[in-house]
């Protein structure tokens, strides 16, 4: 028990639907995705009884077996036993088991009840052991296995207040037993001799149809590349948009403020820094943000996810890492917090670590604004698919490097003693579950505009007052700049980036960039000093025009091919998020692992982006 409420506890196999019932029951909003291996941290929560009493619930992460091997599985077992430190032994176990999936998940059920702890099973999933023609007995289930049985279609919110009442009844505990896995197999086969009948003539399913084609090691990678393809370009196409309407709103509040108030500082901290930098340099890239995380969640959803990890496995392999070290790796690409995190369902502790280290090199949301301010300066006049067929680069650049690193990383560890065999299991082709999607995106589009809010402001304003003092009695932009703090911040951090063909404008918005990448925008803003134009002109495409008409001293352009690939090089690859390397800290279990990570990493992103410029700079 914790405190005075009573604690039930769902386990069962990954993907089984434990959260969905968790979240049904409690009303939160916990991840739920059509893979193994979602939940990878318990969660807590709570729910009444129609009796009205309060009770506990704690999701745990899916397990095969309670001696499974990776971190998150461990956790399932911990808690069951009573011997996770914080958390009381739960007063009850619900058995969740995936009805279409018998033979696989009543395994654990099994072990669970021999811990000798009260359980209620709960027989999710029974649409889809209805559509591939299963049968399930339960009453016989509940004889043979001496507890109550609870028919559920968790995702329809089907079956929970008959799993509410069957908790408050739940049978004796039976003696204690303790059962070798093969015994256990061959209960577990009768039991599903009994109480389950498959229809004789058993037809390939629908899902066994579609996976021929998209597993198809041809047609497969074809269907792969076709969706990333389509996901990039959606952003592109459909993001413009809402992006002019938040322009134009920007540009009209900042109208707004400048001939309500006076000339003067506050005005200028106002419209400058606080208006256009969160406006213009935030906000606008909103709907390319929530669109990927709309189409990550449908993708995830439906069950696809799944399927390109087990075509990426292959490849994976080639670099000594498998199949699980994938979906850690493509959370990454929206961030690399949860990435970090989602290696837990990785049992090998090396292979682990090397995931861990490499995550960060996909390119996560935040570094979106940075490459939709660079690439379209690239080439003039580029369409939105060749924007996709840049952005796709850019993310392969990330993602192959992180691979060849990740195998001379395994290379340098030595052989693991844990053998990693993955076990991915395929789940059946779902229905998109809407309504988790649109709440998790809001969620995320939440955070997002929160974080543009309170910490990119402080930036923001901070870069404002920076820009700004001290002052001079010039009028020139270009004096008041390079008078003000930021001018000699700029000053001095110009000999480290000149040879990556930067100026020490440039080189101070990467500085900044250290605090948040979001900023970097804002910096460039500032410290290029755009004006807020009088005519239609959006405060992006003037920074890309001042960005394109910037030269050195001499009268060079600045931003020139090499230089910008340079800079995109840079971003690719500098580690610039400390929230990342906290959680990396945590999860390698050592503050070592993240300096060396954060050092190797900028390291690398400075010596990356001085090759590229240098290089380049003889061709092009
Ligand atoms: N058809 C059907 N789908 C369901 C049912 N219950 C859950 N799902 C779907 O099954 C998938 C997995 O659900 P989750 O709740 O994330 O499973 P989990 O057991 O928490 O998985 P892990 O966290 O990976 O251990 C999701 O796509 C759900 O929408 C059900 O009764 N019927
Ligand atoms: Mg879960």
């Amino acid at each position: 028990m914790s405190g005075s409420l009573e604690t039930v506890a769902l386990a069962g196999n990954p993907n089984a639907g434990k959260t969905t019932i968790f979240n049904a029951l409690t009303g939160s909003n916990q991840q739920v995705g059509n893979y193994a291996g979602v939940t990878v941290e318990r969660k807590s929560g709570e729910f009444f009884t129609p009796h009205g009493k309060k009770l506990r619930l704690v999701d745990l992460p899916g397990c095969y077996s309670l001696d499974g091997g990776s971190p998150d599985q461990q956790i399932a077992r911990k808690v069951l036993l009573g011997e996770l430190e914080g958390e009381e032994r739960p007063d009850l176990v619900v058995s969740v088991v995936d009805g279409s999936a018998l033979e696989r998940h009543l395994q654990l059920t099994l072990e669970v009840i021999e811990t000798g702890l009260p359980v209620v099973v709960a027989l999710n999933m029974v649409d889809v052991a209805e559509s591939t023609g299963i049968r399930i007995d339960v009453q016989k289930l509940s004889e043979e296995l001496g507890v109550p049985v609870v028919p559920m279609q968790a995702n329809a919110g089907k079956g929970l207040l008959d799993l509410k009442q069957a908790m408050r009844h739940p049978f004796p505990v039976p003696a204690k037993a303790d059962w070798t896995p093969e015994e256990r197999q061959k209960r577990v086969l009768r039991i599903c001799e009994t109480a389950a009948r498959r229809r004789d003539s058993y037809s390939a399913t629908l899902t066994d149809r579609v996976d021929a084609v998209l597993l198809h090691p041809i047609f497969g990678w074809g269907f792969f590349l076709a969706i990333m393809f389509c996901l990039f370009w959606t952003i592109f196409a459909i993001a413009d948009i809402p992006i002019g309407w938040i322009e134009g709103g920007t540009e009209v509040v900042a109208e707004w403020v400048s001939a309500k108030m006076p000339e003067g500082d506050l005005r200028s901290l106002i419209v400058d820094g606080v208006v256009n930098g969160i406006g213009g340099g935030v906000l606008v890239f909103l709907p390319q943000i929530v669109m990927l995380f709309f189409l990550i969640g449908l993708l995830e959803s439906s069950g696809y996810m799944a399927r390109a990890a087990y075509l990426m496995d292959g490849i994976m392999a080639k670099f000594r890492l498998s199949g699980r070290s994938f979906l850690p790796v493509l959370s990454s690409f929206a961030c690399a917090i949860p990435g970090v995190m989602a290696t837990r369902t990785i049992d090998s502790p090396k292979e682990r670590l090397a995931t861990i280290f490499v995550a960060p090199w996909m390119s996560c949301s935040a570094r979106i604004p940075v490459y939709l301010t660079l690439v379209p300066l690239l080439f003039t006049d580029m369409t939105s698919v060749q924007k996709t067929l840049i952005f796709i680069g850019i993310y392969l650049t990330g993602l192959i490097t992180a691979l060849i690193v990740a195998r001379l990383l395994r290379g340098r560890m030595g052989e693991d003693k844990v053998p990693n065999h993955f076990l991915l299991e395929l789940p059946p082709y779902r229905a998109p579950q809407w309504g988790y999607i649109f709440r998790h995106v809001l969620g995320r589009a939440g955070a997002f505009l929160k974080n543009a809010g309170t910490i990119i402001l402080a930036i923001c304003i901070i870069l404002w007052a920076l820009s700004t003092y001290p002052k001079t009695d010039s009028e020139d932009p270009a004096e008041v700049l390079a008078h003000s703090a930021m001018g000699r911040i700029s000053h001095v951090v110009e000999p480290l980036v000149k040879p990556l063909g930067f100026d020490g404008r440039t080189g101070t918005a990467i500085l900044t960039s250290f605090a948040a990448r979001e900023v970097f925008v804002t910096s460039m803003t500032q410290l290029f000093h755009v004006e807020e134009s009088e005519d239609e002109d959006e405060t992006l495409t003037n920074l890309q025009n001042t960005l394109s008409a910037a030269t050195w001293p001499n009268g060079d352009k600045m931003f020139t091919l090499p230089a910008l690939l340079a800079l995109l090089v840079f971003y690719i690859y500098a580690l610039q998020c400390l929230p990342t390397s906290a959680v990396v800290a945590r999860e390698a279990g050592s503050w070592k692992w993240a300096a060396g990570q954060f050092l190797f990493m900028s390291g690398f992103a400075w010596v990356a982006a001085f090759i590229v410029f240098q290089v380049t700079k003889l061709f092009l």
